[in-house]
């Protein structure tokens, strides 16, 4: 295929899952990929001037074996580049020559309107747009010592300067000097004209060109060196190789790297293998983080040990800078969606940020779906996968991060997952400032986002998009308050393996069926009703609300909805009743009110409310008995405390071990597993077959089978 079909097909799939994945990681594609990705990166970058001679032209219409990502490509090198079109007299070219003199005269028309009296001026402004960010390098202890690198290496060629803004105001200055970050440890920064990028450092994995926020949440997880850790969502792999660079080399530990997409875990794959940590990452590909199950028996070595989460969910992406030229906007497609800054206006520019590809993901840019609707979904999101980390028993430490600007998925979510019951019950607390490892750091989480609380608003961390070096990013740590944990009830729950050995006997045994007939564990509304930890049960939450009057409301539980809550919710049920008042800028709010009187009529959640109250009094009544009958079923009533206690554990355990869901969970592991090698599957994540039939999925580290 030549390099104008292979980059018009990149070009297609640039919006779903990056321009750079696309290029680098399609094994079927013949031309050099340097090659191909410029050609790509200059197309984008020029689209807006060459779709205007598209389609004054007409030249789709006239050339009908031409697609609008092919003309594209063709075009940008017959009018824009030195060079021409650079093929032999194919039909492609022949296509473009036919109607030379209506481009050119359309081209020359387009350039004028803009202002620029030759092609040299509008290639010009396009240069001066190129990125001003320092390159930032960070250095993997799997397979470089910093001190011999800095000391004695390759970078003890460079000046260490103190001021990280003398590096990039303009591309090619001060290309000899390196900044020592103060706050990341091994993270160096250079200016863009460094020639670092062809450096065998990089080809080989010693070094990795991260940007520094990406570098923040790892550093801050900051575990142990024999620590379980997670990365709940981990392709491409840059913060699972910074937390295997951490771990270091003779680590005991392990951490497992769940990616929920199967193209995105082959990208994965590769990162760890680059980075040499083959050893201490084990790759859950296909897994969905949000089913994994430490208390499931199966998981009793692995995931129940982990002590240290990372959450770096799929966000908007509103933190990436410069990135709408390496977005392609297909004919027809309206340009208003895409990355916007805080004020609402789309983010301009390219971006070359080495991490740009990382934030990526084809799931959450849907064809049609707005704004809001995806950030409402990445909320709802952002805020189950917090929860869920919360659930995992040994768990804590736990770093969330995205690349978005809006409090929507940053303050926002934090309050709301410090609002769910599991945080509530389990002492779930953000980390003060005090305490963090970058409490130096100016930048803090907005206040009024965090309804008025300067102290979650300062446990937060922000990075300005340009300011800051760098892409937009938030980055939050919650740590497990175990003085809080201590106070709460301890009650009799069901221990999993214990009861189901016990079943299992008795079904030998008596012919029992051994089925949780009747106890199906205990769900989040079942926890007993304690006072939050942070807050007296009297004092209601406030929550955002576009009204005008005051809504006051106690804290859902379970989390499904909260989401829903932090984007419109006035009491109002449906989607669409609570979308209604939206701004998709967010220019207008949704605000939080203060004060105010309680409404007098009920709201429809009121009233929900009195329901799950009366339904809590109705469970607290029968939750004896049914333990009661539980005992006498298993046989085991009027056996001392001590064997009570090996078969009951807290309620925090009761709230996990939930029946219902590890059967939901072991069938989905049965389905993935069938799945796994399976060409099929790939039908479902959409890309061709062609693309895959030469890979080879054996080579797939599978986590650990469920029973
Ligand atoms: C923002 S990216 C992660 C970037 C990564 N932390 C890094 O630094 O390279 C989010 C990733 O999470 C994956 N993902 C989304 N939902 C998931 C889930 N429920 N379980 C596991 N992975 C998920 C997406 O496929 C995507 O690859």
């Amino acid at each position: 295929m030549s390099l104008y079909l292979e980059s018009s097909k990149i070009i297609a799939r640039a919006n779903y899952g990056g321009l750079r994945a696309a290029v680098y990681s399609d094994k079927s594609i013949k031309s050099k990929p340097e090659q191909l990705y410029a050609l790509c990166v200059e197309t984008l970058k020029h689209q807006e001037i060459l779709n205007e001679v598209i389609e004054k032209s007409q030249i789709l219409q006239v050339e009908k074996k031409l697609t609008h990502p092919l003309a594209l490509v063709l075009l940008h090198d017959f009018l824009i580049s030195k060079n021409g079109i650079a093929t032999s007299n194919g039909p492609l070219k022949s296509s473009i020559l036919r109607n030379r003199a209506r481009l050119s005269a359309e081209f020359t028309r387009a350039r004028l309107k803009r202002g620029f009296s030759t092609k040299a001026a509008l290639l010009q402004k396009t240069q001066k747009q190129a990125p001003r960010f320092p390159r930032w390098v960070r250095i993997n202890n799997l397979k470089a010592d910093y001190d011999l690198l800095m000391n004695k290496g390759v970078f003890s060629e460079f000046t260490p300067i103190d001021d990280l803004s003398k590096l990039y105001p303009k591309r090619d200055c001060l290309p000899n000097k390196v900044y020592v970050d103060p706050y990341v440890n091994d993270l160096l920064a250079f200016a863009p004209a460094a020639p670092l990028l062809k450096h065998p450092l990089n080809r080989t994995g010693a070094i990795v060109f991260q940007d520094r926020a990406s570098c923040v949440p790892a550093q801050l997880l900051d575990p142990p060196r024999d620590a379980y850790v997670v990365d709940a969502t981990a392709a491409p792999g840059n913060k699972t190789t910074h937390l295997a660079s951490l771990l270091g080399p003779d680590s005991k530990g392990k951490i497992f790297a769940f990616e929920r997409d199967y193209r995105r875990a082959f990208t994965l794959k590769e990162t760890v293998e680059m980075a040499g940590a083959q050893d201490l990452v084990e790759i859950r590909p296909s897994q969905d983080f949000l089913k994994s199950a430490p208390w499931n028996p199966s998981e009793q070595n692995a995931l129940n040990k982990v002590t240290h989460i990372l959450l770096d969910p799929s966000c908007s992406g509103s933190g990436i800078v410069e990135r709408d030229e390496y977005k392609y906007i297909p004919k027809n497609e309206p340009e208003s969606r895409g990355p916007r800054n805080i004020d609402g206006t789309l983010v301009k520019g390219p971006n070359t940020s080495p991490s740009a590809a990382e934030y990526e993901d084809s799931r959450t840019w849907r064809q049609g779906s707005s704004e809001k609707d995806r950030l409402f979904a990445l909320a709802d999101f952002q805020v189950r996968v917090i929860e869920h980390a919360m659930r995992f028993p040994n768990a804590t430490r736990i770093t969330y991060s995205t690349c978005s600007v809006y409090a929507e998925e940053n303050e926002r979510v934090v309050m709301a997952a410090l609002n769910t019951s599991v945080a509530r019950h389990r002492g779930w607390v953000t980390e003060p400032r005090h305490l963090n490892r970058m409490k130096n750091w100016p930048r803090r989480g907005i206040v009024e986002e965090c309804e008025g609380n300067r102290q979650v608003a300062d446990s937060c961390i922000r990075f300005n998009p340009w300011v800051d070096g760098g892409i937009g990013f938030f980055v939050v740590v919650f740590i497990r308050n175990e003085q809080e944990r201590a106070r709460l009830p301890v009650a009799p729950a069901i221990k999993w393996d214990s009861s189901r050995k016990i079943r299992q006997e008795r079904a030998a045994t008596e012919g029992w069926s051994g089925e949780e007939e009747e106890w199906k564990g205990i769900s989040d509304s079942d926890l007993p009703t304690e006072p939050s930890p942070r807050r007296s049960s009297s004092t209601p939450i406030r929550y955002y609300t576009s009204n005008s009057g005051p809504e006051v409301v106690e804290p859902p539980s379970p989390v499904s909805g909260l989401a829903r809550k932090i984007f419109a919710p006035g009491g109002n049920e449906s989607d669409a009743d609570s979308r209604s008042g939206y701004d998709p800028n967010f220019s207008n709010g949704p605000k939080i009110i203060r004060g105010g009187q309680k409404p007098k009529k009920k709201t429809g959640r009121e009233k929900q409310r009195e329901k799950q109250q009366a339904r809590e009094k109705e469970l607290a009544l029968i939750r004896p008995i049914k333990m009661r009958e539980r005992q006498v079923r298993l046989g085991r009533a009027g056996e001392g405390a001590e064997e009570e206690d090996d078969i009951y554990g807290s309620w925090a355990e009761v709230f996990e071990d939930d029946f219902e869901y590890v059967s939901k969970k072991a069938k989905s592991i049965a389905k993935r597993n069938a799945s796994v090698g399976n060409l099929d599957r790939l039908k479902d994540v959409g890309m061709p077959l062609e693309d895959f039939d030469k890979r080879d999925f054996s080579q797939l580290q599978i986590g650990p089978k469920d029973e």
